[in-house]
């Protein structure tokens, strides 16, 4: 039986989706700073073994519910489901749910999920906002700008992020080619996810009519194409081992983050970040973060073979406390945190 929201209707749920580090978390974050008195539950869905993504979610509470790591459109939509009837049985109802799905999942079927839910008398499915990384789209590949203008076309507001990064001729061939490719959706640029809250809790938006999940039958197998490592410590890393690390990581590694504290200064906790070719280091003030875990880190590379072996033993060298890792000599950029690499 689907709780009602407490005016007595059913509980808004709005789906974020974005390919992978676009800032479907950071426009998150912001929803939760701005949802004045909204009380939201944010459903995350990881795509690496551990709950990074959840500890990323800045609520004081715990109204955030991850559900199992993968890609949510291939495997996890009944995990799902469940997941989230389970918690509107057993929970007051929040005034609005928010559902972020993972980086390389399709959010066409995650939108299916959430009609079937409508249709079963389970919460309302009100948007779908996209987020489109408005810096390093045209250096992604071809096949990847493809899916995201695919997936793009089926969302009621696409946020063009990271404006602050994107060269402005940039932004628009991006307008123009998500004008050609989807129609009057529309198109509003942001920086780290900062729009105007009521362009999705608002009434301005509301779901089209012509929301186009993919065939049921049809299941996807593009996260099959990539791999993720995960690894969590009890202790602190060595700084100079792990920037040593993310230095050498390999273009084909699209996006790493992880929660991580050195020896050197054992209780800063720091998040790093690695989208395309930008990694950053910066103080984390969660105060939610689980303090028993004292690293986490994944990493998503689509390669396989050898590469993805020497990817996955440098990381355990590295969260393993040993200060050696093997090198390679075809990595083919530096990063200096904080900076582009
Ligand atoms: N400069 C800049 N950085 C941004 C912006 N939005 C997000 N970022 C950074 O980009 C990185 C990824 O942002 P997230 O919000 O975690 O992206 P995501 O879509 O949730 O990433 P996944 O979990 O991989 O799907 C983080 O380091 C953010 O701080 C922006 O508008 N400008």
């Amino acid at each position: 039986m689907n709780k009602a929201a407490p005016n007595g209707a059913r509980v808004p749920i709005v789906l974020i989706g974005g390919f992978l580090g676009a800032g479907k978390t950071s426009l998150i974050n912001h929803l939760l700073v701005r949802a004045n008195g909204r009380k939201l539950a944010v459903f995350v869905n990881d795509f690496g073994a551990i709950n990074l993504d959840r500890d990323l979610i800045e609520t004081e509470d715990e109204s955030k519910i991850s559900f199992r790591n993968g890609c949510v459109c291939c495997t996890l939509n009944d995990d799902f489901v469940r997941t989230i009837t389970a918690f509107l049985q057993g929970n007051a109802a929040p005034d609005v749910i928010v559902v972020e799905i993972s980086g390389v999942a399709d959010p066409r079927q995650m939108g299916a999920s959430l009609v079937a839910l409508e249709n079963a008398g389970i919460g309302r499915f009100d948007a779908h906002v996209y987020m489109l990384d408005a810096a390093n789209f045209f250096d992604m590949g071809f096949e990847h700008r493809e899916m995201i203008i695919e997936h793009a076309a089926c969302a009621d507001i696409l946020v063009l992020n990271k404006s602050d990064l994107a060269e402005s001729r940039a932004v628009i061939r991006l307008r123009d080619l998500i004008s050609d490719a989807t129609e009057a959706i529309p198109a509003i640029e942001a920086d780290f996810g900062k729009v105007d809250e009521d362009l999705v809790f608002g009434p301005q938006i509301s779901r089209r009519d012509d929301f186009c999940p993919t065939d049921a039958g049809a299941r996807s197998d593009h996260a099959a194409a990539y791999t993720s490592f995960s690894v969590s410590t009890k202790g602190c890393i060595h700084r100079a081992a792990f920037e040593n690390f993310a230095a050498m990581l390999p273009r084909f590694c699209f996006r790493a983050k992880g929660l991580v504290r050195f020896i050197e200064d054992p209780t800063t906790l720091l998040l790093f970040n690695l989208v395309s070719t930008r990694a950053t280091l910066e103080k984390f003030g969660q105060k939610n973060v689980q303090p028993d875990n004292k690293c986490k880190f994944v990493m998503i590379a689509k390669e396989s073979g050898e590469d993805l072996a020497w990817l996955e033993s440098s990381l355990h060298s590295v969260f393993n406390g040993k200060t050696s890792r093997r090198d390679r000599s075809d990595a083919k950029t530096k990063t200096e945190l904080g900076h582009d690499r």
